[in-house]
């Protein structure tokens, strides 16, 4: 597998300076942008809204927007996100009271679709609707902050992802989310993952390209 992405997570830049991080970062050699939404209901945080998605393409952010959505209900921040020009809207099910009908909505407003799973939820939900999913994403921490430490049990979940997307022949990226660094992005991949997203292992530090360059020679 070659085809992988690194999707910085924002949730770790300068919202001071959102634009000019995120043309720094996308310069430095990352692929998509990571975009985490939090509702201070479905997770014990609150962060940004399809305003700034909106004012990102605005600024001329050309790259995939992929959207997170930590939030419930889901079906209005869809619409919302799509119109603000998401590339990849993606939804934990527990939030959803229909999943099913969720993945087709955001398919039938042009984006790609995804589902999230927690690091205690099972996969069972994705089983059903494989053929409605462009992406399935594992969270390899609890939802909510980032800065926290990877859930070493994610990596044989995503071994069984793998097998499933697999198995079922549809073209589903693999994404892996929370606590990824330079370190363990290998085992990571190994693992089965082919999207990775990174937010404090690249923001925290001062050099983004110098973190980028390092996870895709530990990848290649
Ligand atoms: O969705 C989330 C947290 O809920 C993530 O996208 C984090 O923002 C990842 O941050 P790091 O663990 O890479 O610092
Ligand atoms: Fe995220």
């Amino acid at each position: 597998m070659s085809d992988y992405k690194i999707a910085p997570s924002i949730l770790s830049a300068d919202f001071a300076r959102l634009g000019e991080e995120v043309d720094n970062v996308l310069a430095a050699g990352a692929d998509w942008v990571h975009f985490d939404v939090m509702d201070n209901h479905y997770v014990p945080n609150l962060t940004i809204g399809p305003m700034v998605c909106q004012a990102l393409r605005k600024h001329g952010v050309e790259a995939p927007i992929d959207v997170h959505l930590m939030v419930e209900p889901v079906d209005d921040m869809i619409r919302m996100f799509a119109d603000a020009g998401a590339t990849y809207i993606t939804f934990h099910p527990e939030a959803s009271r229909h999943p099913d009908r969720s993945l087709q909505l955001i398919r039938s407003l042009g984006c790609k679709a995804g589902l999230v799973f927690n690091p205690a939820s099972s996969l069972d939900t994705a089983k059903y609707v494989m053929d409605k999913l462009d992406m399935i994403l594992l969270m390899s921490v609890n939802p909510g902050f980032g800065g926290q430490k990877f859930i070493p049990s994610t990596l044989t979940k995503l071994g069984e992802t793998r097998q499933l997307i697999d198995a079922s022949g549809y073209d589903i990226r693999l994404e892996i989310d929370g606590g990824v660094n330079r370190d363990n992005i290998a085992e990571i991949a190994a693992a089965g993952a082919d999207t990775f997203v990174a937010g404090s292992a690249i923001f925290n530090t001062p050099d983004y390209a110098e973190v980028i360059d390092a996870m895709r020679k530990s990848l290649s």
